[in-house]
């Protein structure tokens, strides 16, 4: 082939004027025009790289476009065939939704729960610790493994779900120092029912674990957080008290707790301060803490030495405490028997006792409000903190009676078939009531703590023998 003919002949000034269609005798006047449409022809058509530059604008600007459309169509088609859930580590179902994943991914896919299939598709995973409690009373540690941040799989009730945990690591939750995160679940839009049942059922399997169990709270910040696992609620009648006493701290709670209408008739705050008072291992602790599990209440346990815990998240927190749970607030008189509240460290600690009175009963209180408060020296209390509103029954809880020490021994030595071992027992139980008897005449005192580490360590022969030496003289 001839490469020669092939190329287009130069362009001339005739031709272009030719080209142009006008006139010879115009070709003067239009030559300074015709000579700059020549550059540009030149330039445009003939110009290789400016050829090359066009093609690739073009090329650049058809790729946006299709590129647009592309993320145009994508979002239009997520908005109408996928539908997103979002939690946030500020909601309660976000831990829920955590552990029912965790719990389904460890049981799956031969779960007897054929509903919840669902499996981790991820390697992307975090640990959570948990003590679990036996019945025998021994307690294992075990490692949950929940879904990291990242992206993971898993398929429930039938449908495919996208889960994407993720962590805000630029900023912190002011009060708990702890990081943002949030968990997104997305679907197919039709279905949308079952993040609702997802709940429910992460709801019910989180419930579930706390049945018979009490949890405990401690303050974070301006927030009340569970302590640690929530642990097996003590039977109430475990902690024995003297003669009729526990039943009326009791009925107390219950009268108050069945008033609410009442109180609101009346304009009077909806609350109530209770005080235990007496030695050291009396049962003071135990026994709040058994009466709020059989009511299904929680404790809120509040230092008031905590460090930055200032009179304002004092207020906030004694307003804002979890619905059902008493506020336990213990050695209240080592808070503030100088009316200024030192830490074993030297600390002093912001809330000052104005600050706390104000609290007690300040007119932010919220709704319903039970406070408990113990003491081994109600005579270190200033008068004000015990008044009536803000300690509105005040109960001695002292060391062991002749019957509590017998009810004690029962306890723990009781319960056998054999008629003939109970009545062992029972005269074994009459001769510890005896000797406590004596002992108390004599001005001597034991406390039940000592009592039950008596019974721990011996069979009942053999406690019934130690007793005597346990005592000690009666405290000043
Ligand atoms: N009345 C009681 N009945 C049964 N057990 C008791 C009783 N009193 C104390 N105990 C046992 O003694 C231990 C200490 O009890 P607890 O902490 O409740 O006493 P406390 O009065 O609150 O003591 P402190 O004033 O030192 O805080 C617990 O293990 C508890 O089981």
């Amino acid at each position: 082939m001839d490469i020669q003919g092939a190329q287009p002949a130069p362009p001339l000034e005739g031709q272009i004027a030719g080209s142009s269609g006008l006139p010879s005798t115009s070709l003067a006047a239009h030559q300074d025009a015709g000579v700059s449409s020549s550059f540009i022809n030149t330039f445009l058509g003939d110009n290789p790289y400016f050829q090359a530059g066009f093609g690739l604008m073009g090329v650049g600007v058809g790729l946006t476009i299709l590129r647009q459309g592309l993320v145009f169509s994508t979002t239009a088609l997520r908005r109408r065939l996928l539908v997103s859930l979002e939690v946030n580590n500020k909601d309660r179902a976000y831990e829920w939704f955590l552990a029912w994943l965790a719990h389904n991914a460890q049981s799956a896919p031969s779960s007897s729960s054929r509903r919840a299939q669902s499996w981790l598709r991820s390697h992307q995973l975090s640990v959570e610790t948990a003590v679990e409690e036996r019945s025998n009373g021994s307690s294992s540690v075990l490692f949950r493994l929940v879904a990291g941040p990242g992206t993971h799989w898993f398929k429930y009730d039938g449908a495919w779900m996208q889960m994407k945990r993720e962590r805000e690591t630029r900023s912190m939750q002011l009060m708990s120092q702890m990081p943002w995160e949030t968990v997104t679940v997305t679907t197919l839009s039709r279905d949308r029912h079952l993040f609702s049942k997802l709940l429910a059922e992460a709801r019910d399997l989180a419930l579930r674990g706390r049945e018979g169990k009490l949890v405990i709270r401690t303050a974070w910040g301006i927030e009340w957080k569970p302590f640690g696992q929530p642990r097996r609620k003590r039977p109430l009648h475990s902690v024995v008290l003297d003669t009729g006493m526990s039943e009326k701290v009791e009925q107390d709670v219950k009268a108050f707790l069945h008033r609410r209408k009442w109180y609101a008739d009346r304009g009077i705050p909806y609350r109530r301060g209770y005080l235990l008072h007496g030695p050291p291992g009396s049962g003071k602790t135990s026994y709040i803490q058994a009466l709020a599990g059989s009511l299904s209440y929680d404790i809120c346990l509040l230092n008031l030495s905590e460090r930055g815990l200032g009179d304002d998240k004092l207020n906030h927190l004694l307003s804002n405490a979890p619905e059902r749970s008493f506020i336990l607030i213990e050695d209240v008189d080592a808070a503030f028997n100088k009316r200024v509240q030192t830490g074993e460290d030297g600390y002093q600690s912001s809330v000052t006792f104005s600050g706390f009175l104000n609290a007690l009963d300040g007119v932010a209180s919220g709704e319903e409000r039970i406070i408990f408060m113990t003491t081994n020296h109600i005579e270190k209390l200033d008068p004000a903190l015990i008044r009536p509103g803000r300690v509105d029954l005040s109960v001695l809880v002292g060391d062991a009676s002749p019957t509590q020490a017998r009810t004690l021994f029962t306890r723990f030595y009781g319960g056998s078939e054999s008629v003939t071992a109970q009545e062992v027992v029972e005269r074994m139980g009459k001769r510890v009531e005896e000797l406590t008897t004596d002992e108390m005449r004599k001005g001597r005192r034991i406390s039940m703590a000592a009592l039950q580490g008596l019974f721990i360590r011996n069979d009942a022969q053999d406690a019934v023998k130690a007793l005597p030496e346990l005592f000690v003289e009666t405290r000043t």
